[in-house]
């Protein structure tokens, strides 16, 4: 694929198409244009541009097709050898066989066919009657102008057919393969409804189905194949300007497990976030799947998978694999490109971040992510059950990236409140893993993360009997186990807490450690619940509970956009906490009178602009931004840095 910001030239001749539409070049047209040409790589030397494209600056007369291809496109048949092919195979493509070599040629010149072809810049019905006719795009479309707005309704009405969540979500991939600002318009005017369709839980299923459902790639995929040849992978993606990557490996697909190469709907759902939540540029987004291969058997057997049919790499294998792609990136990209690691498993999410935390822009949305969300909600929680952070104490099932990041972000927000140890601190978390309390008995057995939670007290070995011992306030949910916070466990808390406070985190919706329903029920509607993955609101004794979600959507895009407009080049703790400040800040009273502890999604924009503004504002603090002046008001420089996705006129 050619990109178009590599070659958008816009031409006046209506070129487009395979090479027998290319009779069109012969026409006299008024201004330059731009041919390109994707050589093989052997053909990429000098004469190309940075996308291994040839291209050429053909002057204000057309010149005839034979003129303006270097030889490098011609195939490469012996005339004399082969007599078939008719008058029109010029260049022996036709007559081509198997065993000859050409070359493929694509002329990218945006407008007529080419135009509506090329999701950056189509607008469908949208393209008004002088850009038809400047365009060559009379004759293509049906008669009727629709402004963009109009599209949206037709779309949404399109969208609400399908019954089948996963129906709807291929129609939004399908949609953004065609026109991406009406699906970022439709996705932002829309956000509530349609975050559960492109994001959790819907994303869950389409990766668990990934091979079958999608035609199209929408990232780049690194495997083992591609040791030694990252740079070379990286230079193949058509945008040269990223400034977000999400990379997965596919190990801990939400809390599906092992999806191996399939993860890749994971980092596509994110980076289409960063652009309808966060205002980064689609064309700045890079979403990545690094294939080390799975352990998941049932993808091993099946025929049809499409990663590598190998066990997963492991050990130094691994490192060096990452090691290069983490090279490469900073090489390609710079120092100031954004590195999301995404549904890692826990060693390699927890090594990765330590390993690349002082050289590379990193960010872990499991672990840090999740832990800014969950403190914002906490933070804001206070408003409903009263006291400060310190005067609670928490209690986690899983012990993994989230619980462990949590646990570490609410210990230090407390330590910095309070000025007591963080040791201290830590002692007023306590965790439960798959093998009961994590007391300091098991410390031996422990892998690092855990260890610092590893308190003082004899073995506990179900959830129930630790909420009785231990006499939580706050039950947060971090298992990847659905069902798991049971009847026993909920009344236990509210036996307890006058308002339990309850975080049913995992995702997606089957994961998650229990409904709302059964939170408010079985609290007798005094929980203050929220999940991971969205539930409706719930009908209690005539009363209605709206619970919020819990998912680090609310964080990444705009904690990103701040790291981003202010240069930021490495990820500190405390841009985590204002983070988590900026969004708890956003919890309106009328919010806290439904009992929800996050803002709607409907205004997430501004949120995601608040969040960035305080997050640059504390990387200038630490010495840590590099665009310098510092803009004087950061709020408005980050809503004025936001894509927006209304249509640009063409001239
Ligand atoms: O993707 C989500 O909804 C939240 C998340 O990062 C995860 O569950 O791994
Ligand atoms: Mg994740």
């Amino acid at each position: 694929m050619i990109s178009s910001s590599s070659c958008t030239f816009l031409s006046n001749s209506g070129l487009g198409g395979p090479s027998n539409n290319f009779s069109g070049a012969q026409r006299r047209v008024s201004g330059p244009f731009r041919v390109c040409c994707m050589a093989p790589p052997s053909n990429r030397t000098g004469g190309g541009d940075r996308n291994g494209s040839i291209v050429m600056e053909v002057e204000t007369k057309a010149t005839p097709l034979k003129e303006i291809r270097s030889d490098s496109a011609v195939a490469d048949v012996d005339d004399n050898e082969i007599s078939a092919g008719g008058p029109q195979d010029v260049y022996g493509e036709d007559r081509a066989t198997e065993d000859h070599f050409v070359t493929p040629w694509s002329v990218s010149v945006a407008s007529g066919y080419t135009l509506l072809r090329d999701p950056h810049f189509n607008k469908g019905l949208a393209f008004s009657e002088k850009e038809r006719d400047a365009h060559y795009l009379r004759g293509l479309l049906p008669p009727t102008v629709i402004p963009q707005e109009t599209q949206v309704k037709k779309m949404i009405q399109h969208i609400r057919q399908y019954q089948v969540p996963l129906q709807k979500y291929m129609a939004m991939m399908d949609l953004q393969e065609r026109n991406e600002r009406l699906f970022y318009k439709l996705l932002i005017d829309h956000v509530e409804e349609l975050l559960p369709v492109v994001y959790t839980p819907t994303v869950g299923e389409a990766c668990q189905k990934y091979g079958d459902i999608f035609m199209r790639p929408q990232g780049l995929y690194i495997s083992l194949k591609e040791k030694g040849k990252i740079l070379e992978v990286l230079r193949n993606w058509p945008e040269k300007n990223i400034q977000v990557i999400v990379v997965t490996d596919g190990e801990r697909i939400l809390g599906l497990g092992d999806l191996g190469c399939q993860g890749m709907g994971i980092p596509v759902g994110k980076l289409s976030l960063y652009t309808a939540l966060g205002g980064v540029r689609p064309s700045a987004c890079l979403p990545i799947t690094i294939d080390v291969g799975t352990n998941n058997e049932k993808l091993l057997n099946d025929e049809l998978y499409i990663g590598l049919k190998q066990r997963r790499a492991t050990g130094q294998e691994y490192a060096e694999l990452m090691h290069e792609f983490m090279s490469a990136v900073k090489t390609t990209y710079g120092e100031k490109v954004l590195i999301q690691f995404e549904d890692f498993a826990n060693h390699n999410a927890f090594d990765l971040l330590e390993k690349y935390r002082s050289t590379h822009l990193v960010f872990n949305d499991d672990i840090q992510g999740t832990a800014s969300v969950v403190l914002a909600g906490l933070v804001a929680a206070l408003k409903l059950v009263g006291g400060n952070l310190a005067d609670h104490k928490f209690l986690f099932l899983g012990a993994g990236e989230a619980g462990t990041g949590i646990a570490e972000l609410i210990a230090l927000e407390i330590s910095k409140q309070t000025n007591a140890p963080l040791e201290e601190v830590r002692k007023k978390i306590w965790l439960v893993d798959s093998k009961g309390l994590i007391v300091s008995s098991r410390k031996e057995t422990l892998q690092h993360f855990k260890k610092p939670w590893a308190h003082e007290h004899e073995p506990v070995k179900k959830l129930v009997d630790a909420v009785n011992q231990i006499k939580p306030t706050v039950l947060i949910g971090t298992s990847g186990q659905g069902r798991t916070f049971t009847k026993e466990v909920i009344e236990a808390m509210s036996s307890i807490n006058e308002k339990p406070i309850i975080l049913s985190l995992s995702n997606p919706t089957s994961q998650s450690e229990c409904t709302a329903e059964e939170a408010y029920t079985w609290s007798q509607g005094r929980a203050i619940f929220a999940s991971g993955s969205p539930f409706p609101p719930v009908e209690y004794e005539g009363k209605v509970f709206v619970p919020g979600q819990a998912n680090n959507a609310y964080i990444f895009p705009g904690f990103g956009l701040g790291l981003i407009m202010s240069g930021t080049i490495r990820v500190h703790d405390d841009l985590l906490l204002a983070a988590s400040e900026a969004l708890a800040a956003e919890v309106t009273q009328e919010n806290f009178d439904k009992g929800l502890i996050f803002p709607p999604f409907t205004n997430i924009r501004k949120i995601s602009a608040h969040i960035a503004a305080k997050v640059a504002a504390k990387a200038y603090e630490l010495g840590l931004a590099t665009r310098l002046p510092q803009p004087k008001n950061l709020a408005e420089f980050a809503e004025s840095c936001m894509y927006t996705p209304a249509y640009r006129s063409y001239r």
